[in-house]
């Protein structure tokens, strides 16, 4: 009998025995396009037919471009699984995916993601509140901490972190500046048990706004929460906030966040994620008070590894059983 066919799209860096162990139950076949168009007419040419899941990475969409209504009508109905190597889902469009007959199925890695991407909100919750990166700056350039030196920064210790989305990082981010003296309050699509929320204070959107002195932005990105933080919401925070983005950049409306930081409104911000990526605001560039990383919040071996074989685990599943171990939320009763 024939093995069932898997597209791959995208690289296996690290999981190669997990990979191995899919290739003895199933065929894999890759594009042969190189961008969006073409990958389009493979997929009407008939090369897929066969294909019953794909394996997919974030960069992979530099061939696909993003899984929209127009890319998941030109899928052969065959294809019935998408596993993602990530936590956010934003390049795929979910509901289109539902909405094919039959519908294309699509897991995410669920929790693996949660300690590095709060690990690197704590890194840049205490890097933006002591003020850290102009003298790091400085120093490179030959001038010690800098002249006149920068601005003294703050202790963590007592000040309130507001989350807005507690999700697994938001959680996970909650439980580590505990230890370093913060109170955590969130805002959250619905009030979570004091358990799920690790004791963290449920309050309104408005109240996280007005009373947090480092925001945390935790949420995922969709057409509800695209520009949650903007001009108005800058308003009504306090001045002197300190802002920290590691979920996705245009869930913050980044010209507004500039003029924010600008006008001395918001301190100063760390952010792993940018509404344009690669693009960078000029704004942010050239402000030192903004520490910047170029969306690294799970560039680590052990939780790259991780989603590798967890998502092959899906594609697995996929291939073997007809189902998915982690389908996102919006597919759980579709399967
Ligand atoms: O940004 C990283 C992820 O969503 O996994």
């Amino acid at each position: 009998m024939s093995k069932p066919k898997v597209l791959q799209l995208g690289e296996i860096v690290l999981a190669h025995k997990k990979w191995e162990q899919l290739t003895e139950v199933a065929e894999i076949i890759t594009p042969k396009a190189t961008n969006r168009e073409e990958f389009i007419a493979e997929c009407k040419s008939g090369r897929f037919d066969d294909v019953v899941a794909a394996y997919r990475t974030f960069p992979s969409v530099s061939i696909t471009g993003i899984f929209d209504e127009e890319l998941v009508q030109a899928t052969p109905k065959s294809w019935r699984f998408l596993a993602h190597n990530g936590a956010g889902y934003d390049q795929i469009d979910a509901h289109a995916c539902a909405a094919r007959d039959p519908p294309l199925l699509v897991s995410n890695i669920p929790t693996i993601a949660d300690d590095s991407t709060a690990d690197t909100a704590v890194f840049l919750i205490l890097g933006a509140l002591r003020n850290l990166n102009p003298s790091m700056q400085a120093l490179r350039e030959g001038k010690w901490k800098g002249s006149p030196p920068p601005a003294l920064g703050h202790d963590p210790q007592g000040k309130t972190l507001g989350i807005l989305g507690m999700g697994g990082i938001g959680r996970n981010l909650k439980v580590k500046m505990d230890v370093f003296g913060m109170k955590a309050i969130y805002h959250n699509r619905r009030k979570m048990s004091s358990e799920e929320a690790a004791g963290a204070e449920y309050v309104s959107f408005d109240e996280l706004l007005a009373r947090s002195d480092v925001l945390s932005l935790n949420l995922p990105l969709n057409p509800k929460t695209r520009h949650i933080i903007s001009t108005t919401e800058f308003a009504k925070m306090k001045k002197g906030v300190v802002i920290v983005n590691t979920a996705r950049g245009p869930v913050m409306d980044e010209d507004a966040l500039v003029k924010a930081l600008d006008s001395g409104h918001v301190a100063s911000c760390g952010l792993d994620v940018f509404e344009e990526e690669p693009k960078v605001h000029e704004g942010l560039i050239r402000n030192p008070r903004c520490v910047l990383v170029p969306h690294m919040g799970t560039w680590c071996v052990e939780t790259q590894t991780r989603m590798e074989e967890w998502t092959i685990g899906n594609v697995i599943e996929a291939a073997t059983k007809g189902k998915l171990v982690s389908p996102v939320p919006e597919h759980v009763d579709l399967q």
